[in-house]
C-alpha cells in the first residue's frame, strides 16, 4: 500500500522508465510540440480565466444521488432537485487533466507498467485516469455472453473466451505483483452471470451492459493496485458509483447533465479527505430510471474522459491510443496514413460520426461545450506529437484533412411514383425509416428521388439483417420505385468546405484514372463530402494518389 505521505503526485521511487528521464527533461518541449505557440502563452486559457466558467457546480449532498428531470421524447435531462447544495468555485480544482488509456494501451502487465511510468513522467500534472478494459476483453465478454445463450449452464466454464479473460487478468495481477483478491470476486461473479445467461437462454441489452462492465471494473482495480504498490497513491472508481448518470438506452446510453456536478463533487470531496489519483472505469454509467449499469457505446471511454474534463473544468483531455494521433485515414486500410496535427472539435466529431473508429462519435461534445483541448497521443510512442483538437484552427491552408472509408454499405435509390413537385414525399419516406427504427446515414435528394445509405456496419448501432431490408423496401414500394444497391462503399472527405471544388477536383481525378463511377454525392452543411460507389476500388491507391498537402 502507499504511504500516507504520498499526497502529491510524485514519480514512483525506484521505477526505471525509458521515458522517465527524457520526458522529465523534455516535457515542456514535448507538450509544446505540434503547437503553433508555447504552452505558456495565452493559448490554453489560463486556469484562472477558464475556471470560473466551468467549475461552478452544485449538487445534492449525497454524491451520485442526484434527481433528474426527464422530458418525454427527449434524451436530455436536467438537474431537477437542488436539495442542500455545496457550491464549488474555481479555487477548488485539484486536478489538471484527464488521461484516458484505451484497451490497447493497457493490454498486458507490461503495458500497464509502461502506462504507469508514462503517467509518472508528467509530475506537474494531477491527472484523473480513465481506463478501458484490457486489450480485447470487451469483445471476449460479448462473445462469451452470446455463446452462453446456447451452450448450456454446465458448459460455461469451458468457454474459451471466459478462460482467456480469466487467464489474462490473473496473469496480469501475478506479473504486477498485486493481490489477486482485488479481482477474484469479479471473476467469480462473471462466471455466475454467464451461467445465469445460459440458464435463461437469453442475453438482453441490460445484461449485456452488465456483462461487459466487468472488463473496465477489473482493469481499473488492477491498475490502481499497481500504482499503490509502486507508492503512487491511487483510488479506483466505478463510474456508475460516482455519478455518471445516463439514459437507460442499454448498449448506447447518453450522459445526462446531472453527471457533471455529481462527479465533480465526488472526486473533489474524496481528494480533500484523502488525496489520491482517481482511476475511473471508462465506458460505464448508471441508468437514471433503472439504476442498472449502462454502457456508452463501443469506444465509450473517450466520452467518459471528455465528460470528466468538462465536469472538473480541466486544462486538457488526453486520449492515449495505439496510433500517432488521428490519421489521414484508417491505418488498417492504408498503412501509410499520416497523423493530422490539428483538428477542430467539429472536424473530429464529423470524422468519428462518419465512422473513423479512433474517437467515440459523442466524445467531442463535452470538450466542445467546455472548450477544453483534446490531445490524441500514442502510448506506444509518447514522443510523437499526436493530434491537438481545439475549437478553432487556422484553416487558410487546409484542404483535405482526413478520409473515412466504409465498405459494404447498403444504398437505396427511391424514386417517387407521383407527379413532379408532390409535397410530403420526403416526409413519407423518412417516416417509414422512423417507424422501422432504422437509421439513415448519407442522403442526397432531388425533387422526385432520394438516394440514401443505411450503414449495417455502424459500430454503435445494431446490425441490419436482410429481413429488415426487405421490409423497408416493401414499405417504400407503396409510394415509390425502389432500387436496393448492396456492397457499396462510401468515402467521406473531411476537409475545408470552402475549398470543396479543389477537393472534388483531386478526388474525381483519381476516380476517373481508376475507372470508378460515383453513384451518389452528398455535401451538407457540415465539413464532409460523402461519395458512394461500388465496392471495387483499392483505397490504398486512392489515399496515395490524392497527393496530400
Ligand atoms: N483516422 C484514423 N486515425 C487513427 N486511427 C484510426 C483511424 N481510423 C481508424 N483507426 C483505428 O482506431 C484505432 C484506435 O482507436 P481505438 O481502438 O478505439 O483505440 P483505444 O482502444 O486505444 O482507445 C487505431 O488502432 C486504428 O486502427
Ligand atoms: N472497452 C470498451 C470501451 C472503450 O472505450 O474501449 P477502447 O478505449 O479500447 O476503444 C470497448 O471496447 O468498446
Amino acid at each position: 500500500m502507499a504511504t500516507s505521505s504520498m499526497h502529491t503526485f510524485n514519480p514512483p521511487v525506484g521505477v526505471k522508465s525509458p521515458y522517465f528521464q527524457p520526458l522529465w527533461l523534455q516535457q515542456r518541449q514535448i507538450r509544446n510540440f505540434g503547437l503553433p505557440f508555447p504552452l505558456d502563452s495565452s493559448y490554453f486559457p489560463a486556469r484562472t480565466r477558464r475556471r470560473p466558467l466551468l467549475l461552478k457546480v452544485s449538487c445534492q449532498r449525497r454524491p451520485g444521488d442526484v434527481s433528474v428531470k426527464y422530458h418525454r421524447g427527449s434524451t436530455n435531462a436536467s438537474v431537477l432537485e437542488c436539495g442542500e447544495t455545496d457550491n464549488y468555485t474555481s479555487q477548488d480544482n485539484e486536478f489538471t487533466c484527464v488521461m484516458k488509456f484505451g484497451g490497447s494501451s493497457v493490454a498486458s502487465a507490461e503495458r500497464m507498467r509502461e502506462v504507469a511510468e508514462l503517467i509518472c513522467s508528467f509530475p506537474e500534472e494531477r491527472p484523473i485516469i480513465v481506463l478501458s478494459a484490457m486489450g480485447k476483453t470487451t469483445n471476449n465478454l460479448l462473445l462469451a455472453g452470446e455463446k452462453a445463450v446456447t451452450c448450456g449452464a454446465s458448459n460455461v466454464d469451458g468457454l474459451k473466451e471466459l478462460d482467456f479473460i480469466k487467464n489474462l487478468h490473473l496473469r496480469t495481477v501475478n506479473e504486477l505483483g498485486v493481490d489477486s483478491a482485488i479481482i477474484s470476486r469479479h471473476l467469480d461473479e462473471l462466471e455466475q452471470l454467464l451461467k445465469g445467461i445460459a440458464m435463461m437462454k437469453e442475453l438482453t441489452p441490460r445484461t449485456r451492459d452488465y456483462l461487459v462492465s466487468f472488463g473496465e471494473c477489473m482493469s481499473t482495480r488492477i491498475f490502481a493496485a499497481y500504482l499503490n504498490k509502486i507508492a503512487v497513491k491511487a483510488r479506483q472508481y466505478d463510474a456508475f458509483d460516482i455519478g455518471f448518470i445516463t439514459t437507460d438506452d442499454f448498449t448506447n446510453a447518453d450522459i445526462l447533465e446531472a453527471t457533471y456536478p455529481a462527479v465533480a463533487k465526488r472526486l473533489h470531496d474524496d481528494w480533500l479527505n484523502d488525496p489520491a489519483i482517481p482511476i475511473v472505469t471508462g465506458f460505464l454509467g448508471k441508468g437514471w430510471r433503472t439504476c442498472a449499469v449502462t454502457t456508452l457505446g463501443r469506444g465509450g471511454s473517450d466520452l467518459t474522459a471528455t465528460t470528466l474534463g468538462k465536469a472538473l473544468g480541466l486544462r486538457e483531455i488526453q486520449v492515449w491510443k495505439d496510433v500517432d494521433g488521428v490519421l489521414t485515414c484508417d491505418p488498417n486500410i492504408y498503412p501509410g496514413a499520416e497523423p493530422v496535427p490539428f483538428l477542430t472539435f467539429d472536424e473530429a466529431a464529423e470524422l468519428a460520426y462518419f465512422g473513423a473508429q479512433v474517437l467515440h462519435p459523442q466524445s467531442m461534445r463535452p470538450a466542445r461545450e467546455a472548450n477544453i483541448p483534446v490531445r490524441v497521443k500514442n502510448s506506444y510512442n509518447p514522443m510523437a506529437p499526436g493530434t491537438l483538437i481545439t475549437k478553432d484552427r487556422d484553416m487558410s491552408r487546409a484542404v483535405l484533412t482526413s478520409i473515412v472509408v466504409k465498405r459494404n454499405v447498403t444504398m437505396l435509390d427511391i424514386v417517387s411514383t407521383r407527379m413532379l413537385g408532390q409535397f410530403g414525399f420526403l416526409a413519407k419516406v423518412f417516416s417509414i425509416f422512423e417507424d422501422l427504427g432504422i437509421s439513415v446515414d448519407v442522403v442526397a435528394t432531388s425533387e422526385v428521388s432520394i438516394s440514401l445509405t443505411l450503414d449495417p456496419s455502424k459500430l454503435w448501432s445494431r446490425e441490419l439483417i436482410q429481413q429488415e431490408l426487405d421490409h423497408v423496401v416493401e414499405e417504400l414500394e407503396k409510394i415509390a420505385v425502389v432500387n436496393l444497391l448492396q456492397h457499396r462503399s462510401i468515402i467521406s472527405l473531411i476537409g475545408n468546405v470552402q475549398r470543396s471544388s479543389l477537393i472534388l477536383e483531386k478526388v474525381f481525378h483519381v476516380f476517373r484514372a481508376n475507372g470508378v463511377n460515383v453513384q451518389m454525392i452528398s455535401q451538407g452543411a457540415s465539413k464532409v463530402i460523402a461519395l458512394g460507389f461500388r465496392n471495387l476500388f483499392s483505397f490504398s491507391s486512392f489515399h496515395f494518389e490524392l497527393g496530400w498537402d
